[in-house]
């Protein structure tokens, strides 16, 4: 790659996760920056001599970790696997920004708190994870809080887009085959399209803002997994073709936060974006595909 001093260089991680897909889709949109995207073969984060290597090659002013172990489920059975992606490789890359003055933009979860809440659960608001995914990702962010001071961790919820795995991508899939579809209507979160994330996160990079820190990022509003799914069938066209059921013990391996809504306060106030409504920006997806 032929990179130009002036400009900026910026490394992200997990190119094939939904997010980084995301942010490649509108990257042209920000041609002060040179994007660099690395898959998991072409860079493991969880191997430090890899991540020192890659560093020693480019001079990078910033990186987007989008790489993560987010199997929520499988996590319970491999839960060290989890920790050497969400923690190790975490604390590599902290330490290769550390070393070479980057910023990283670090993304986390809801999952990190114990949904004991019935309010959004604000920046300040203590996590308490109950699941291995969970755990995984708070022992992420304590290392960034340990090395760093030039970060942006934003903890997301509910993420989805059309790429990857994820529930609205699930929820599609199950209704081209099954003529009923049972969801939990037991937990609260709030849906965010991947989209909107990759926006953000540039538009923070754009703005070189140095209000480092910790953030809340989802759409706006909130919802159970089954309202979710309902309203992806509306916005499909296919809701009165299938018999959407609510249940309040839909079996999994991994317990789940019953609450996870994030609020926005601070977000919206000191890096001053607008948020669309989970529901505008799902029609949103809908209308761009
Ligand atoms: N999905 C969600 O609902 C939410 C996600 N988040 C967080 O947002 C971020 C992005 O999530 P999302 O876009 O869904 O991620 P995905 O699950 O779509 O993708 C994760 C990516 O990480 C890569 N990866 C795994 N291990 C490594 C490794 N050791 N080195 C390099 N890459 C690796 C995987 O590569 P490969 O495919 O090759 O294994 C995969 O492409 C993550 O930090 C996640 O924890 C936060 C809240 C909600
Ligand atoms: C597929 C399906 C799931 N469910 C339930 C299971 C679970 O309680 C809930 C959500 O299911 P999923 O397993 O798709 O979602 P899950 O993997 O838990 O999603 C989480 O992923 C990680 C990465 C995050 O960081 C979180 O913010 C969150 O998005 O819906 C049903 O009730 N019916 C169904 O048909």
């Amino acid at each position: 790659m032929n990179y130009n001093s002036e400009r900026k260089n910026v490394l992200i991680t997990g190119s094939k996760s939904q997010l980084a897909q995301c942010l490649f889709d509108i990257k042209d949109q920000y041609p002060d920056f040179d994007f660099d995207f690395t898959s998991s073969e072409e860079l493991d984060i969880s191997n430090t001599k890899e991540i020192e290597d890659y560093f020693d090659k480019v001079s990078y002013d910033i990186v987007i970790n989008c790489a993560a172990y987010t199997n929520v489920e499988l996590a319970e059975k491999e839960s060290k696997k989890a920790f050497m992606v969400n923690a190790i490789g975490v604390k590599n890359i902290a330490e290769a920004c550390k070393k070479n003055d980057a910023t990283l933009i670090h993304i986390s979860t809801d999952y990190v708190f114990d949904g004991k809440k019935e309010t959004p659960y604000t920046e300040e608001d203590l996590p308490n994870p109950i699941n291995e995914y969970g755990k995984s990702k708070l022992e992420g962010e304590k290392e960034i809080l340990k090395i760093l001071d030039k970060y942006f961790i934003i903890r997301t919820s509910w993420l989805y887009s059309k790429y990857g795995h994820n529930f609205f991508k699930t929820i599609l899939r199950k209704s081209r085959t099954e003529k009923q579809l049972t969801i939990t209507a037991s937990e609260t979160g709030t849906p965010t399209n991947a989209h909107d994330l990759a926006k953000f996160i540039l538009e923070i990079v754009s703005s070189n803002s140095s209000d480092y820190g910790l953030y809340h990022y989802s759409n706006l509003g909130e919802a159970t997994w089954h309202d979710f799914a309902e309203e992806i069938l509306r916005a499909s066209g296919k809701l009165s073709e299938i018999k959407l059921e609510k249940t309040d013990n839909y079996p999994t391996f991994a317990v789940r936060p019953k609450y996870g809504v994030l609020s926005k306060e601070k977000t919206i106030k000191v890096l001053k974006n607008t948020i669309l409504h989970w529901k505008d920006s799902l029609r949103n997806l809908h209308s761009i595909n």
